[in-house]
């Protein structure tokens, strides 16, 4: 049965490792071991003050994936300016997410406003398109927002959840999902694919992925790397697989 594939963030790895001018926590051994735990691919989100992921990483990244996993899906999320637009080009990922964040924001924190973004996105939708790379919109959770990212001509979307995942009380908990699934299924019937992220966690992906199994990749980074302190990355991996309803997990 198809699942929720599972994209691991590893940003809050090369956060740690960047408290010191010291190559460990490894960025690259420890995608190694999610890969080899089953994670379906690898996400980064280089930011231009390199807080976390830095341009060496994303190439060593792509490195090991090209040579050792070439079968796993590479993502690389960030602001299209020039800058990251050709580094995309360069280190070739299979999908390129793009997301409206200003330089030095602290995390993202909302979608595009696909309707007055509209020829922007479109421009830079059909370059990525072009080199042969899928490029992913990441929006708010609103149907409005799915029509007008279709209308960019991308196949792919990302729905931000971080509203879902911040909300701990059960009603707005409910009401934050709707608005992810009925999204969702505005975006399936546009004839585009559906992945979400932001926020995810084990507790809020089982319900997430029952009302819509159709989400196509969850990309995770915060919580998984909290959960890796306990669990370790390999088990951490696997728990996250058997809540995106994967059974080979
Ligand atoms: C696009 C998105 O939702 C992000 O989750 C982002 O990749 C997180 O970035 P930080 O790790 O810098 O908070
Ligand atoms: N695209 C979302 C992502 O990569 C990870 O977000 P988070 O789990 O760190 O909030």
């Amino acid at each position: 049965m198809s699942h929720t594939k599972l994209s691991v963030n590893v940003n809050a790895i090369a956060h740690l490792r960047n408290r010191r001018d010291l190559p460990w926590p490894s960025v690259v051994g420890l995608s190694r071991i999610a890969l080899e735990a089953g994670a379906a691919g690898i996400t980064v989100h280089p930011r231009p003050d390199e807080r976390h992921i830095r341009r060496t990483d994303v190439f060593a990244l792509q490195e090991m994936l090209r040579t050792d996993w070439p079968g796993r899906e590479y993502n690389i999320e960030g602001y299209p300016t020039e800058d990251f637009l050709k580094l995309c080009e360069a280190a070739r990922p299979d999908q390129v997410t793009l997301v409206p964040d200003m330089p030095g924001q602290n995390t993202s924190d909302h979608g595009w406003d696909c309707v007055t973004n509209q020829a922007f996105l479109s421009e830079v939708v059909g370059r990525i398109q072009g080199e042969g790379m899928r490029a992913s919109i990441f929006i708010d959770a609103d149907p409005t927002q799915a029509a007008a990212a279709a209308l960019t001509g991308t196949r792919r979307i990302e729905i931000y959840t971080g509203p879902y995942g911040h909300s701990f009380d059960p009603v707005e908990q409910r009401a934050r999902l709707e608005e992810v699934a009925v999204t969702a299924d505005a975006a399936v019937k546009l004839g585009m694919a559906v992945n979400a992220g932001h926020d995810l966690t084990l507790d809020n992906l089982p319900p997430l992925v029952k009302r819509t199994p159709h989400i196509a990749e969850a990309s995770i980074g915060h919580a998984v790397i909290a959960d890796c302190l306990v669990y370790g990355m390999a088990e951490t991996v696997r728990r996250y697989r058997c809540a995106l309803g994967d059974s080979d997990a």
